[in-house]
């Protein structure tokens, strides 16, 4: 595992819009290298802040966005259309507003698809989906991606993986039905710690003084069983991107305070 790297921003906003800046560069690279890029998204505030941003940087003209394939980490499992999916919120974000090719966008299955309520089948089906995406380089069941986003939750949960709850333990499935989730919606799709290990780089958002605990949890050496965000790494690069008050209490070893 590589050691995380902090990048600490004044605030959310230019957390989000350095975040953006970054993401246009590495899908610009990743274009340039292999001919297409891969991202992961991630719900919540500062996904879609992220997303946002993107919607109005600078260079976001510089990506190719018909050879951008974009997957999800994790999704509430409601119908279709619900403004609560992760979906919803990241098209009205970003994706309605950019050229994508629609056959590259793979949102996760709704509640009302063809998997009707059964979330386990949903999440086997996006496994495949992920699986027969995966190319013979990527030396695994889920493509190597680009980036892969994670918001971190207050109780240090990433994705649909929530301390100590059966998820966050999987270690051969690469994504899995959720139930009895602490948080609203009970029921949801995620990614799985070892799906989320095969990306090349894993970003980590969180921002505001409610993130602060958990950060320094997960990054002074918690189980991931009890702090997911600290299973969360990527196999080139793992970043976590806080803004100041999220930073505030790691300790002094890793982030000197008024560094910012
Ligand atoms: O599915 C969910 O309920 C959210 O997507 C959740 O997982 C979110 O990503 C984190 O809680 C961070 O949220 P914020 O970025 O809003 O702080």
């Amino acid at each position: 595992m590589n050691a995380p790297q902090l990048v600490v921003h004044r605030d959310k906003e230019l957390m989000a819009q350095a975040a953006a800046a970054r993401l246009v560069t590495r899908i610009v690279d990743a274009q340039a290298a292999r001919g297409s890029a891969s991202v992961v998204l991630t719900g919540g505030r500062n996904g879609n802040g992220l997303l946002a941003a993107l919607r109005t940087a600078p260079a976001r003209d510089a990506i190719d966005w018909s050879r951008l394939d974009l997957w999800w980490g994790d999704e509430r499992f409601l119908p279709e259309g619900d403004p609560e999916r992760n979906v919803t919120q990241a098209r009205e974000a970003l994706l309605d507003h950019v050229p994508l090719d629609p056959a590259r966008v793979h949102p996760m299955p709704s509640a009302d698809g063809a998997y009707g309520t059964d979330a386990d089948a949903a999440a086997a089906a996006y496994a495949e989906e992920l699986a027969e995406a995966t190319r013979p380089e990527d030396r695994g069941s889920v493509p190597r991606f680009d980036v892969l986003l994670l918001g971190v939750g207050p109780d240090t949960h990433v994705a649909s993986l929530f301390p100590e709850h059966p998820a966050v333990r999987e270690t051969e499935r690469t994504v899995v039905g959720v139930h009895g989730a602490p948080k609203p919606p009970p029921t949801r799709i995620s990614l799985t710690l070892p799906a989320v290990r095969a990306a090349r780089e894993v970003w980590l958002l969180a921002a505001g003084e409610d993130k602060a605990q958990a950060v320094a949890v997960a990054l002074s050496g918690a189980g991931e069983v009890q702090a997911p965000a600290a299973g969360a790494y990527g196999q080139a690069r793992t970043l976590w991107l806080l803004d100041t008050a999220a930073a505030a209490r790691l300790p002094r070893d890793l982030y000197p305070v008024g560094a910012a």
